[in-house]
């Protein structure tokens, strides 16, 4: 692909930095990718983890992928190239709002390693935390919750994460949350614990 100057398209200064606006939310602003099965616990626990965020004045957004795809991402597919728009489309919003000065939690599959390391490129190291919300395929499948494996067992849904399309776990997260261990309270509060006392979320 042409670099941006043979295309022709310059960067254009704001006058507001990303600094300037963390200091108005009184907080940093990172992007906190969820990665995990279908049924893990993502949208469950990024969910309560919004609550108490907000609870504690914290400005945060959730993009989970069931709903980026009714939408901004209707036009994509569960193929492997669609899955790997979908996550570089969402890191590049999610990177919008870090830039905003905004918490933002991801909650997608982005089954594969090679993706997941794409999103994490285009943000500056310390902002992108990766969170692999981890439990067993079996697990996920007793939970059913959207009774897709249902569907998955009856041929009625193709390509799905777990049976025929892989998931590659994450090797290095900055965090796991084993779901099939834990309980709701537990995952967020871990998370919690992280983000105020190792991660520094209002040390400036
Ligand atoms: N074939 C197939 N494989 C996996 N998932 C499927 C599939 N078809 C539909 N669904 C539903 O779509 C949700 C996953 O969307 P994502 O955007 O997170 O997927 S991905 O990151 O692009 O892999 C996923 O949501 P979660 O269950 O919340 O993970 C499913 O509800
Ligand atoms: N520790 C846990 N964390 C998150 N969800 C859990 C946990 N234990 C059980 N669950 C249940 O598992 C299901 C997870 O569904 P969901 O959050 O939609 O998963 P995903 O977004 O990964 O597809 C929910 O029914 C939730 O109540």
């Amino acid at each position: 692909m042409e670099n941006n100057r043979e295309r022709n398209i310059i960067s254009q200064p704001s006058s507001i930095s990303k600094a300037d606006r963390q200091i108005l939310h009184r907080h940093k602003s990172v992007m906190l990718w969820f990665t995990g099965l279908s049924g893990s616990g993502k949208s469950t626990i990024a969910n309560k983890l919004q609550n108490e965020l907000y609870k504690r004045g914290i400005s945060v957004y959730i993009l989970d992928g069931d709903n980026l795809r009714q939408g901004i991402n209707k036009n994509l597919s569960f193929s492997v190239e669609d899955r790997k728009e979908n996550i570089r489309v969402t890191a590049e919003i999610g990177k919008l709002f870090v830039d905003a000065g905004i918490v933002v939690i991801a909650a997608l599959i982005s089954p594969f390693k090679e993706d997941r390391q794409n999103a994490r490129a285009i943000f500056d190291p310390d902002e992108f935390v990766e969170v692999y919300v981890k439990c067993t395929l079996e697990e996920c499948e007793n939970r059913d919750p959207k009774g897709l494996y249902k569907k998955v067992r009856n041929g009625e849904i193709q390509k799905f994460t777990g049976f025929d399309q892989p998931y590659e776990q994450p090797s290095n997260p900055e965090l796991t949350i084993d779901t099939s261990k834990l309980s709701v309270d537990q995952s967020v509060e871990k998370l919690l614990t992280y983000l105020f006392n190792s991660y520094g979320l209002k040390q400036l």
